[in-house]
């Protein structure tokens, strides 16, 4: 798949999930390298560059994104030979996938300790990451249940429902705005993140944070799981995370839309829950209350402030 089939599967969706995203632009990257000649540094440098700056723009609020990016051109910096430079980049952009691949069994690993056997779990959209603690339980052999949410507009729940249901877990698949109707049910929820901030708010799916509102007004536990490649090194420096809102058509048909002349329809793709409302952060590295987001970002992803003076920002400012 060349560069440009990559971002523009990322752009509709048919790529999708922060992981996967990271993922993929990571091994298009690697793969646009090699199809390169090798004999000029510079246009070999131009060209990797514009192709990093294609995948980003596809989508502007997973972080994972930009950081796979950014880890991935980074192997450039300082490098004046071509040899070195491809051979630097392809084993970072593969290290990189193995790496993430990694990190969502292990996540798997260490959030199914924090489910107990006969618990109930909610969880919204669809997360290699929150996924893998569920599934990992119900390997151990314990016996659980989960609500999984419809996720309106895209329907990515309906790949979970059926991730569960082929793992032979019982499953309640409900709308959206039923989760607080079934919270008095739920022992706790688990998701994924986008994108999480230096103050620990958790960017995901739009309707988590009234999910996590749920929660918290319920006494249930609300759990993200997260790669550490989630969470957003420029919020250090006060960059906002920049929330997409995609197109309407994805709500109502362009002919409804039409009929209705003073109605416009918003779609916001992601909410953020404030770190009030998240107890704790499973990640790769261990689990995190999400107080902690700006050690992580220290410590787990090396961030220092010049890399803010490199090529490739991390994220876009709002
Ligand atoms: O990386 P993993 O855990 O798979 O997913 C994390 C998040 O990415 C998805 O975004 P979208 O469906 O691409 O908009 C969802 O918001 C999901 O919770």
């Amino acid at each position: 798949m060349t560069v440009e089939e990559t971002a523009e599967k990322i752009r509709t969706m048919e790529i999708r999930g922060a992981g996967r995203i990271a993922r993929y632009a990571a091994k298009a990257l690697l793969d646009h390298s090699q199809t390169l000649s090798g004999r000029d540094m510079a246009s070999y440098r131009k060209e990797m560059q514009q192709a990093a700056d294609l995948l980003v723009s596809t989508r502007p609020t997973a972080v994972s994104l930009p950081n796979a990016v950014n880890l991935v051109m980074k192997s450039l910096m300082g490098v004046s030979d071509i040899k070195t430079a491809k051979t630097n980049l392809e084993e970072r952009a593969a290290a990189f996938v193995r790496r993430s691949e990694e990190a969502v069994s292990k996540i798997g690993k260490i959030g199914a300790r924090n489910i107990r056997d006969g618990d109930v779990v909610l969880t919204h959209c669809n997360s290699e990451a929150a996924l893998a603690c569920i599934l990992e339980a119900h390997q151990q052999g314990m016996d659980i249940e989960v609500y999984a949410t419809e996720v309106r507009p895209r329907n990515q729940g309906h790949i979970t429902a059926r991730t569960l249901s082929d793992a032979g877990i019982k499953t309640n698949f409900i709308v959206d705005s039923a989760a607080r109707f079934f919270m008095k049910e739920v022992d706790l929820c688990i998701t994924g993140a986008d994108a999480i901030t230096v103050n620990g708010s958790v960017i995901n799916k739009i309707g988590t944070s009234q999910i996590a509102l749920a929660a918290h007004e319920a006494r249930v536990s609300f759990l993200v799981a997260a790669e550490t490649y989630k969470f957003a090194p420029c919020t250090i420096v006060g960059e906002r995370i920049l929330i997409e809102e995609r197109s309407p058509d994805e709500i109502l048909s362009p002919e409804m839309r039409k009929e209705l002349r003073n109605v416009t329809v918003r779609n916001p793709t992601f909410d953020i829950t404030p770190a009030d409302y998240v107890d704790l952060i499973i990640t790769e590295a261990g689990v995190f209350p999400p107080e902690m987001a700006y050690t992580v970002i220290r410590e787990q992803l090396h961030w220092d402030s010049s890399d803010l003076s490199s090529d490739y920002p991390y994220c876009e400012e709002e």
